[in-house]
């Protein structure tokens, strides 16, 4: 009886850790760029999407994504330990020691380099290794303590993966490709702000500069409703260059009125959480639009 309940202590022990090696690849936001990759893999090709590049192109960029989210949980375990929504993460709670945390990130992209150099192609490996210093050096080592407008240019990492799943199965960059990443890459900046609107009091007490703290709640959610007018003409492009259809039309135009409402409302007639409305309405128009892109796409 003893041993069964100390063997079931141990596998509780190894599973918890599981989750918090996982938890440090942020897997909901790497899963929404998987998402995001093999809408580029489907749209860049006429036919089915080859097996090799799909398979070894989702694991390897799935895997160089979560390498820099648990870098970005490393170089920010300081201030992580001190804010409200992320106190509780693996490295601050001493879930896991800093060390295995940094041979976990570099096992990560190291896999994730050679399986995308090999078994996808050099352009795309080279492409995913720029976005992932793009987040975990340029973004969250340098620009996120140094400008308020550190998420919109570190935002071009995050907005790659739909041209990585595009050079993944082409070899080669097309406008079309990066048309998708200008759809995520205005997305960015109302899907942020919003958040940090209801979180500015723990990036204040940490000196992070992030817009509602160095401007204010007004300024911030000002260029949030205009980001979303500038998104609205972004999702407009892959219908004018003939990349997409009538479907796709009517799905991202409904979506964008939703999303320029929701704005408007936050500015001129906010309600108590509306801000973390708009934030979480963010995540489901990004994923909705990109079932759309792709259902269109097929139809
Ligand atoms: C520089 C660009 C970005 C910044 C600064 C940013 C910031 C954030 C933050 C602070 C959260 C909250 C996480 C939490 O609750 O602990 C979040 C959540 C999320 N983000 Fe982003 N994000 C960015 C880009 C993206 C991109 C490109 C995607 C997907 C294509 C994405 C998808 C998500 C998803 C799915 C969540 C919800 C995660 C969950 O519930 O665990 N984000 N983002
Ligand atoms: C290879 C490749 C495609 C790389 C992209 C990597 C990636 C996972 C980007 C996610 C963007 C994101 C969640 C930023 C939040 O960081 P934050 O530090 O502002 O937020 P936090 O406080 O929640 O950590």
């Amino acid at each position: 009886m003893a041993k069964s309940l100390s063997v079931v202590a141990v596998s509780n022990h190894t599973l918890g850790h599981w989750r918090a090696y996982l938890e440090m690849t942020k897997p909901k936001v790497v899963a929404l760029m998987l998402l995001t990759v093999l809408v580029g893999m489907c749209l860049a090709l006429p036919g089915a999407v080859p097996l090799q590049p799909l398979i070894a192109g989702m694991l390897g960029i799935g895997m160089m994504a979560g390498a820099a989210a648990a870098m970005n949980h490393l170089i920010d375990r300081r201030i992580d330990a001190l804010m409200a929504r992320t106190y509780n993460r693996p490295l601050p709670k001493g879930k896991v020691p800093v060390g295995n945390a940094i041979v976990f990130a570099a096992l990560l992209s190291v896999f994730g380099f050679v399986l995308l150099y090999l078994a996808v192609n050099p352009l795309t490996a080279w492409l995913t290794l720029a976005s992932l210093l793009g987040y975990a050096v340029v973004y969250t080592a340098y620009l996120k303590r140094a400008t308020p407008q550190n998420i919109v240019i570190g935002g071009l990492a995050g907005a790659m993966p739909p041209l990585l799943g595009w050079t993944a199965v082409t070899n080669e960059f097309h406008g079309h490709g990066l048309l998708l990443v200008i759809i995520i890459f205005t997305w960015t900046p109302p899907h942020f702000w919003a958040l940090a609107i209801h979180r500015r009091a723990d990036y204040a007490k940490v000196n992070i500069p992030m817009l509602p703290v160095t401007h204010g709640v007004e300024f911030t959610k000002t260029c949030i409703f205009l980001y979303t007018l500038l998104l609205g003409l972004a999702c407009l492009l892959p219908v004018l260059v003939g990349m997409s259809g009538g479907l796709y039309l009517i799905g991202s135009t409904a979506l964008s009125l939703m999303f320029i409402y929701k704005a408007w409302r936050l500015k001129f007639h906010e309600t108590p959480g509306m801000a973390m409305d708009v934030f979480k309405f963010s995540i489901y128009h990004l994923m909705l639009l990109f079932m759309v892109l792709l259902l269109d796409h097929y139809v």
